[in-house]
């Protein structure tokens, strides 16, 4: 008999097929405080999930007796509590790799946006404002041969620190638990400490996973440290950032610019004061969203349902080894 599985997202027509080829299919349209009730029953029952973005608090799985599998479409898996998961012996498994490069694109398009101030100029040309030759007061400022400061050098780290170095002719700093000898060696970065990487950095980026140990990582204390040239990128998750220190250093001048795919609050609220600083460029965590990279996450996705569900065998995506 075919074992139940929640899908909370929507995914390729073909995929959805693949996936109902091999399990009795429930479908989400996301989780909303509409549906959550109706969610939390089908959990009850379900063998699996897969779906991604909608944090799944411990509450939801209370009750759920036969789930022994979840397949995060994400390769960040700061929506679960990965403790709870384990001592409940629920397989959690994300999709590294197959979003490595194209994330590590998204975080280098911001990076020169917000040097080169390529959304506001267009909307500068958007309001009619291009009269004239501009002047100084629209520079930006040069990407090419400038330091680049890496926070968290994983996979998107390093291959932001690749894009860098090979591309862009930059010195790479960047601060990490471990030494990264690989990336040391292929990209002539250097690994420093924290406030070291800050107080050295034209362009600070974050690409280290949500955690304990990460969350409010950068705050006032941490933007005064930074150059007042500096430009912030922001492509890991919201809250390794004080959203308010960050707001405060934008709007006097402590830090020059913020690239940001993440927030403290997504969708971001219209209400942000981020919305109305010129010197941000504000993305709508669209780091991994590209036609052919999102249907390689479900793939892997799913892949990873059937071999935890099916094959009784995890894939090396297994976050939690430990569940058993
Ligand atoms: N904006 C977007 O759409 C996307 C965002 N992401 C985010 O990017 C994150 C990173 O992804 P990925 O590169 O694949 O993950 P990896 O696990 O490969 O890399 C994370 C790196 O951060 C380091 N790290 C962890 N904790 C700390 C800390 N306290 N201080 C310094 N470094 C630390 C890690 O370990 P070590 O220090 O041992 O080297 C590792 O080098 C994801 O967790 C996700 O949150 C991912 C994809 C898309
Ligand atoms: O934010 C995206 C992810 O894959 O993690």
């Amino acid at each position: 008999m075919k074992k139940t599985v929640i899908l909370y997202k929507d995914i390729p027509e073909d995929l959805l097929v693949k996936l109902k080829n091999e399990f009795n299919v429930i479908f989400f349209d996301g989780l909303t405080p509409d549906n959550r009730q109706a969610f939390a029953e089908a959990v009850k029952t379900a063998d699996g999930m897969i779906g991604s973005t909608y944090p799944i608090s411990n509450d939801l799985l209370e009750n759920a007796t036969n789930i022994k599998a979840i397949a995060t479409i994400s390769v960040g898996y700061d929506s679960f509590d990965v403790s709870y998961l384990t001592s409940r012996g629920i397989r959690l498994m994300n999709t590294p790799d197959a979003l490595t490069d194209t994330t590590a694109d998204t975080l280098f398009a911001l990076v020169i946006a917000t040097a080169r101030r390529v959304a506001e100029l267009d909307t500068l040309i958007r309001k009619g404002q291009w009269t004239h030759s501009i002047g100084p007061e629209h520079y930006g400022i040069d990407v090419h041969h400038k330091t680049i400061g890496i926070i968290g050098m994983g996979r998107i780290g390093s291959a932001l620190a690749k894009r860098a170095h090979a591309g862009f002719d930059m010195k790479v700093l960047y601060n990490a638990r471990t030494q990264h000898s690989d990336v040391e060696e292929n990209y002539q970065a250097t690994r420093c400490e924290l406030n070291e990487l800050l107080q050295q950095s034209d362009f600070v980026c974050l690409t280290v996973p949500l955690t304990k140990e990460t969350e409010h990582l950068i705050a006032k204390e941490q933007f005064k440290l930074m150059k007042p040239t500096a430009i912030l990128i922001n492509g890991a998750r919201g809250k390794v950032v004080n959203e308010h220190d960050m707001i405060e250093a934008l709007k006097t001048g402590v830090i020059r610019a913020a690239g940001l795919d993440v927030f403290t609050a997504e969708p971001l609220p219209g209400s942000s004061p981020l919305i109305s600083l010129p010197n941000t460029v504000l993305l709508p965590h669209i780091g991994s969203a590209t036609t052919e990279t999102r249907y390689k996450m479900v793939e892997c996705a799913i892949d990873n349902l059937i071999a935890a569900l099916k094959a009784e065998k995890p894939t090396e995506n297994w976050v939690n080894p430990q569940a058993g």
